[in-house]
Order: C-alpha cells, then sequence, then structure tokens
C-alpha cells in the first residue's frame, strides 16, 4: 500500500481506516459531513489528531512520536476552486513549486513549459490568472500539481466549478495524468468515480461504511447513499421462487437463482420502473424532479423515469399512490 491512514478525530466524531495502492486512485463519496474534508485534511496535514497514523511510501507523516509538516509531505491538493498566485504568470505559477524544490530557473522553465503544453497551455503561459478562465485556471492548477511530481495528489472536486464541456474534457486529461499516480478524489460526480477512481470508498457519518472496486460497488451498491449515486433503485428481501419479496410482501420478479429464504439485495435503473395498472409493488409519490426529457419519480424508496404525458395521464403528484412494476431482466440480484 502507497497510503495507509488510520484516525480517529473525536471532536469531530470520525473514526477511518483507509489505504491506497500505489499507482491507484481512491474516490471518496458521501453525504455533507460524513468526513470526506477530514480525510484529505489528515493526509496534507492540516489537521493534527493525537489518534492518527498516516503513512505515505512507508513513511509515517503522522504518527504518535512523528510529524512531517504538509510542506515536507510531497503532498499536493487539486481543489475546485484554482487558487493561483496572481501577480505570477501561468508558467511562473508552475514553476513555482519546481524552484522552491531547489530546482535551477532554466530547467523549471522548461519543465512548466512541458507541462503547460501537455494541458493545451503553451499559448496562455505569459497570461496572469485575472486573464484566465476557470477553466484554464484549473489547468494552470494542474500543469503546477503534477509539475511538483507530488508522491500523493489530493483531488477536492476538481470539477465542480466547470461548465459541461470544460469539464468532461478535463477529467478526460485527468484520467491520462492519473493512470499511474496515487491520488484520492472526493467528488459527488458519478462519472468522476467511473473514469478517474480505481477503488471507491463511501463514507457516512464519520464512518467507511463501503468500499471497494468502482465498478463493483457502482453495479452491485450495498448501502442506499451508494445506489443513488450509482443511479440505481436498491431494495433488499427474501428471495422466493423466481421473485425478491420485500418487507411488505411486494413481490419483484428478477433472475437468480439464489436459496430460498436468503436476503437479497436487487438494484434496477428508473428506466426499468413502469406504472402498474394494479398490483405491482404500490408505493406513493414524495416528489416530481425534471430528468433530461423525463421526469423522475421520487416514492419512499423507488424511483420511476416516465414521460410527462404519463405522469399527466395518471394523475401522478406528492401524496398520490401509484403502483410499480419492474421489468425482470432489468434487475441485478446478490446476496444481502
Ligand atoms: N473545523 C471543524 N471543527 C470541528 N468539526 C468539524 C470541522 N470541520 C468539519 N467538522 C465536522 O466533522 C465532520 C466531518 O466533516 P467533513 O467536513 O470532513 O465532511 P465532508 O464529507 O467533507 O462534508 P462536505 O461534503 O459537506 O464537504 C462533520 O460532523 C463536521 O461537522
Amino acid at each position: 500500500m502507497s497510503l495507509q491512514l488510520r484516525a480517529r478525530v473525536p471532536e469531530r466524531d470520525v473514526e477511518l481506516d483507509l489505504a491506497v495502492a500505489a499507482g491507484q486512485t481512491l474516490a471518496l463519496i458521501g453525504p455533507n459531513g460524513a468526513g470526506k474534508s477530514t480525510v484529505l485534511a489528515l493526509v496534507a496535514g492540516t489537521l493534527r489528531t493525537p489518534r492518527g497514523r498516516v503513512e505515505l511510501e512507508g513513511r509515517v507523516l503522522a504518527g504518535e512520536r512523528s510529524w512531517t509538516p504538509p510542506h515536507h509531505r510531497r503532498v499536493t491538493t487539486l481543489s475546485q476552486d484554482p487558487v493561483l498566485f496572481p501577480h505570477l504568470t501561468a508558467r511562473g505559477n508552475v514553476m513555482f513549486p519546481l524552484r522552491s524544490q531547489g530546482m535551477p530557473r532554466a530547467r523549471a522553465r522548461a519543465e512548466a513549459e512541458r507541462w503547460l503544453t501537455e494541458l493545451g497551455l503553451q499559448e496562455l503561459a505569459e497570461r496572469r490568472p485575472a486573464m484566465l478562465s476557470g477553466g484554464q485556471a484549473q489547468r494552470v492548477a494542474i500543469a503546477r500539481a503534477l509539475a511538483a511530481d507530488p508522491r500523493l495528489l489530493l483531488l477536492d472536486e476538481p470539477m465542480a466549478a466547470l461548465d459541461i464541456d470544460v469539464a468532461s474534457a478535463l477529467r478526460e486529461q485527468l484520467r491520462r495524468f492519473l493512470t499511474d499516480r496515487t491520488a484520492i478524489i472526493v467528488t459527488h460526480d458519478v462519472l468522476d468515480a467511473l473514469t478517474l477512481a480505481d477503488r471507491l470508498a463511501v463514507l457516512e457519518e464519520g464512518r467507511v461504511i463501503e468500499q471497494g472496486p468502482t465498478r463493483e460497488l457502482l453495479t452491485r451498491p450495498r448501502t442506499s447513499f451508494t445506489a443513488r449515486f450509482a443511479g440505481l433503485n436498491l431494495v433488499t428481501g427474501r428471495w422466493e421462487d423466481g421473485a425478491v419479496v420485500l418487507a411488505d410482501g411486494a413481490r419483484l420478479p428478477a433472475p437468480g437463482p439464489h436459496p430460498a429464504g436468503r436476503r437479497v439485495h436487487a438494484a434496477f435503473r428508473p428506466s426499468a420502473v413502469r406504472p402498474a395498472s394494479q398490483g405491482g409493488i404500490r408505493r406513493t409519490v414524495t416528489g416530481l424532479f425534471p430528468h433530461g426529457d423525463l421526469v423522475r419519480v421520487r416514492t419512499e424508496d423507488l424511483a420511476a423515469d416516465l414521460p410527462p404525458q404519463e405522469i399527466a395521464e395518471l394523475r401522478l403528484e406528492p401524496g398520490a399512490a401509484v403502483h410499480l412494476a419492474v421489468s425482470g431482466d432489468a434487475v441485478t440480484t446478490y446476496e444481502a
């Protein structure tokens, strides 16, 4: 393992045990206040706790008797808001960490040029941050972060402030750069997790509630937060004769088989859920939300994506009862 973190921060009710293998990217996801920023702060060294241990590439950065200050950790943070030096040009910003590491000026300049070119910024090398767009400034920040050759890169929602097209281009560039680097990314975006992260850790109330390979977790989620992040419905029940029987007795026909009576999860997309004239799963509508050219109908625990015409015909509105059916071949089942 390249990074190992084991820490308790009692004043935040956070207790974590996380590891990232060398060359891998771990995505941290979870609701507000789950502890994601706390992890980044512990690793970057901006938060110190007596009950914590952080090891990077076999070196103890924080332990009972040792402490490496943030600027000696070779850990670089890239946040949503690129913090560039306003008085330096784009090139000057990228050169800065290299010069601080003692690199001679001419070599630092050549290195900076190389990274600016990698990120398609060669034309903007002379510009100061005030003359750059948000996306350009973020690319300069990435060039600066990568030029410093960190042992670990911490990405704190790096695309959150950018518009969709810019974010998508930048995500692709980050994907290339992260291929063999060790990194942690905090994100609320499933695309970031899918394209950038080898593994996913789900945090809730200061604890890791689920972790594993990204694709595995996003196709077979085990918690409602992960399912929602993956855009899936998740229900749990007992397996009986080709169906998952939910707590309220509703039957969800699904592919198996599983041992009779075994507790199983069933995951399926909201687009696989249809209104049923009768029978099916009876639920109450809790909210309606625009979703592309469809409307996402939310109930207590299930979501269905339906055309607006159908919403009107069925008079679906918050508080209305609805019967739902799920096409069995769209359901994935796995043991709980
Ligand atoms: N400076 C602080 N002092 C004390 N408690 C804090 C501080 N910062 C955060 N906390 C608490 O620590 C817990 C974890 O917060 P943290 O900021 O790590 O969550 P997060 O997952 O990053 O949330 P968000 O998605 O809102 O950024 C929360 O209960 C929060 O209230």
